[in-house]
């Protein structure tokens, strides 16, 4: 039983270049709707946008190589020309080769022209000196790049970098990978990127974010069901509640939150999971404790009830303390958080596989719990149980034996685990990176490096599990835990310019 339900808005698809030519030729061929249609959908869509954001502008300079991409700028141009807007337009590589329609686009351009406001260059070395202008357009590459950028694109590329003046990518900035993210020689450096029928999934990975600019999504009249093949999403603060709804279970209706966590020298990981969770308005939270450690608890936990185990020597969890652990999870219904702060014994990690073996609810493992996990040759996972893993970098390539150097193999490795052991794993960093079963991967968009101080990692496990317990699905518990500290954090910032404190964030 591995519950997913996040619904995510339909201009959050993140679009692989595959999908993008999969999702276009499928609706020109099966729907009928022509590409020359689609074009001027898009360059049209573009031109309001940016006619909107920009009232001053008067002369554009647009760069174009030979194929679809640059009929999208050609689209722009013919619209922008109509208000009055100039357009020199750079043919890269000549216009003798264009695509059909970006070659239709040309011939209409020419037309609208009664003022003799455009004009045309055939070559890059042509354009030079280049007249004045106050906007560049990007319609050199789109989506389909697999190879570094060549010749004279990376030239007018590297030009164009050192401009002044906005630049307006249509699709994707020329030399951005579309599902990497990665820097494909050189890129074009933009200011808004308008995006075609979706968001491509290279923008919040790697260079995509340093890269895109401010992204507007234009949509393509491309049917809903051909968007059925795209796994990846982008997760932000413009989800509303009901596509991060409750499954069944109602909110209130909540169970209890069982927490492992804490051993000597570490119990304050234990007391801001446990300080998080109950912040969130749950029921009761039970902290299973190492009978040693109760005295700290006593006084800084005044709210959560708290069941020790073992002896008063002891500090962290044993296997003797496994049975009466296994009976104080099993007293009612709810979740279980393991892992915060119990250290690294030989005889912790026997017990934390025991507790994972035979316990039937919810489970979220962080930190210690997964470096535990990361020590046995096989994990201990019952099939139908919803289990949530939250590694950091580090703890990810320990759990799966893999190094990765960039955010696209991360987000690899993300689907491939996640899928293979049915659970739902969330990748912390830049960007964070959701997994579920599925397989579907939600990736975040901010600025992650606020919550880069120990404790986050608490804090946010904390949240997840009590979500967990309040009877949301895993998935939804971890976009819930990540929008909620993002919430936060702009509300902390609004405040004062300062670094907030973990303790902040609950
Ligand atoms: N109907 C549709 O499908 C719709 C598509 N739309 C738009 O089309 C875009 C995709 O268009 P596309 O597929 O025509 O690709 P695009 O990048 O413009 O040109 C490819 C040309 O570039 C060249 N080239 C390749 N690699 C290179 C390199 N490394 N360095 C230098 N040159 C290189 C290559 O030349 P070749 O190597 O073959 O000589 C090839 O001829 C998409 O992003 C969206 O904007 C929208 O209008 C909606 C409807
Ligand atoms: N609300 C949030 N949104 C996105 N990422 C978050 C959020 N809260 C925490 N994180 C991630 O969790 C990391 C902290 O977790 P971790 O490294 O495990 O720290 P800890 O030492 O507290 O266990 C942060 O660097 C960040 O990547
Ligand atoms: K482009």
């Amino acid at each position: 039983m591995v519950n997913t339900n996040l619904e995510a808005p339909a201009s959050h698809y993140l679009l692989t270049s595959e999908l993008s030519q999969e999702i276009d030729q499928k609706t020109i061929q099966n729907i009928g709707i022509d590409g020359f249609t689609l074009m001027e959908v898009a360059g049209k869509s573009a031109s309001q946008l940016l006619l909107d954001q920009y009232s001053e502008l008067s002369n554009g300079l647009y760069l174009c190589g030979k194929g679809n991409n640059a009929g999208d700028a050609l689209v722009l141009a013919r619209y922008l020309l109509q208000n009055d807007i100039k357009a020199s337009i750079v043919f890269i590589s000549g216009s003798d080769d264009l695509s059909e329609d970006t070659r239709t686009n040309l011939q209409l351009l020419h037309k609208y022209d009664q003022h003799n406001r455009l004009k045309i260059y055939e070559s890059w070395n042509d354009a030079k000196p280049l007249d004045t202008f106050d906007f560049v357009v990007d319609g050199l590459l789109g989506t389909g790049l697999n190879s570094d950028v060549r010749g004279k694109y990376a030239e007018a590329i590297q030009w164009c970098n050192h401009q002044q003046t906005p630049v307006f990518a249509m699709d994707i900035p020329t030399g951005l990978h579309a599902d990497s993210g990665e820097i494909m020689g050189i890129a074009l450096q933009a200011d808004h990127t308008y995006s075609f029928g979706g968001r491509k999934q290279g923008f919040y990975l790697g260079d995509g974010p340093n890269l895109t600019g401010k992204i507007d999504y234009c949509e393509l009249p491309f049917p809903n069901k051909y968007k059925q093949d795209c796994h990846s999403f982008l997760l932000d603060e413009s989800w509303n509640s009901t596509e991060i709804s409750p499954t069944g279970k109602h909110k209130y209706d909540s169970g209890v939150l069982y927490v492992i966590a804490g051993s000597e020298g570490l119990t304050g990981a234990a007391i801001m999971a446990t300080k998080s969770a109950w912040a969130e308005g749950i029921g009761a939270i039970v902290l299973i404790c190492p009978r040693g450690t109760l005295p700290i608890y006593e006084q800084t936990l005044p709210s959560i009830i708290k069941k020790p185990v073992g002896d008063r020597d002891d500090f962290f969890f044993k296997k003797k303390h496994i049975q009466k652990s296994l009976q104080i999870i099993g007293e009612k219904e709810g979740a279980l958080l393991i892992g915060p702060g119990i250290g690294r014994d030989k005889s912790t990690i026997e017990f934390v596989q025991s507790i994972l073996e035979e316990n039937s609810k919810p489970t979220l493992i962080d930190a210690d719990g997964l470096w535990c996990l990361s020590q046995l040759t096989e994990w201990p996972k019952p099939h139908d149980r919803n289990w949530i893993l939250t590694p950091h970098p580090g703890e990810l390539s320990k759990l799966t034996a893999e190094n990765f150097d960039t955010d696209y193999q991360r987000l690899q490795i993300v689907q491939q685990i996640s899928q293979k052991e049915g659970v739902t794993l969330l990748s912390k960093g830049m960007p964070g990176i959701i997994g579920t079963p599925e397989p579907k991967s939600y990736l975040t968009n901010y600025d992650t490096t606020p919550f880069a101080r120990a404790g986050n990692g608490d804090v946010l496990a904390g949240k997840i599990a009590s979500y967990l317990a309040l009877g949301y699905s895993p998935d939804t518990s971890c976009a819930m835990g990540l929008l909620n500290g993002k919430q936060k954090l702009d509300h902390l910032l609004k405040q004062s310019q300062e670094v907030p404190e973990p303790t902040d964030f609950i």
